[in-house]
């Protein structure tokens, strides 16, 4: 490597350095996996299941665990799968930021708001351990956003057009496509915030969140700014996205 080369390569390292210097607040990754995966209506949950030889679960852990702006990891299972996600995913990759192991709840919203109890202040990343591509780029988008706006989640515009339907399956409105995303995860937020939220969700009863922007919409009114995902960053909810993924990871390491 020539000297002028290794030059550019510290002054690429000592950037990275001071950004991470610069960052002002703790922030804590909530990675759900405590899901049952019905619609993937496997025996073994969609989040252990074997993605090109690791758990599902384990590619999201891995992000987090590299990521320059993610300090800790609570990661939120099944009560009966707490040993097996000590032993076999966390020890066994050596994810050391994963500081706590909790159970869930039986709705996705029960099982952030036990993760949210184990979270003190700063900023909270809230991802679906079912989505394996969650990049730094994207961790790096969301936490500047959400040091502007306090509330943010990652998306994508929808390619498609989309129809609103009545109860009988007619569409009755067709929105303008320009201003329709499809979000995915992190959701980041203010801790604070998210937690208020999150308290006057279950004190409401409120049972139909299915995510937790939605949460802060409606608890707060606290206005939520959606941030560019990616269209890889996929969901595993039926059989063939774990294909789908399987053909994403095997391209990434061509
Ligand atoms: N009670 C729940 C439900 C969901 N999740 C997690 O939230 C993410 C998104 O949920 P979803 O894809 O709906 O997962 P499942 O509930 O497992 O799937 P299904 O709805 O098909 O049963 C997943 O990582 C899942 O493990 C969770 O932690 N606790
Ligand atoms: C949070 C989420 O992944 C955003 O797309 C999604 O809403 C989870 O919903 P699900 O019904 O649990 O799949």
């Amino acid at each position: 490597m020539s000297v002028g080369k290794r030059d550019s390569g510290k002054d690429v390292q000592c950037q990275m350095e001071q950004k991470k210097d610069k960052r002002e607040k703790k922030c804590t990754a909530i990675v759900l996996a405590a899901g049952s995966g019905s619609r993937m209506g496997t025996a073994i949950q969609k989040q252990y299941l074997e993605l090109e030889g690791k758990p599902v679960l384990y590619y999201c852990l891995h992000v987090f665990q590299e990521s320059r702006y993610i300090d800790e990891i609570v990661l939120v299972t099944g009560e009966r799968e707490i040993d097996y996600c000590r032993e076999k995913i966390v020890q066994q990759y050596g994810f050391d930021k994963v500081v706590q192991i909790v159970a869930g709840g039986k709705e996705r919203y029960e099982s952030v708001y036990h993760g949210l109890k184990y979270v003190e202040d700063g900023i909270v990343f809230i991802h679906d351990g079912a989505r394996p591509f969650v990049d730094e780029e994207m961790v790096e988008r969301a936490y500047e956003c959400v040091l502007r706006d306090q509330a943010c989640v990652v998306g994508m515009p929808v390619k498609d057009t989309i129809k609103i339907a009545d109860q009988n399956q007619y569409a009755v409105q067709t929105p303008d496509r320009a201003y329709v995303w499809q979000v995915q995860t992190p959701q980041v937020f203010d801790a604070k915030l998210v937690r208020a939220a999150y308290e006057k969700l279950i004190q409401s009863g409120w049972e139909k969140a299915t995510d937790d922007a939605m949460v802060v919409e409606r608890m707060t009114e606290h206005p939520v700014k959606l941030v560019f995902g990616s269209y890889e960053n996929i969901k595993i909810t039926t059989p063939e996205d774990l294909e789908i993924a399987g053909l994403f990871i095997r391209r990434r390491r061509a």
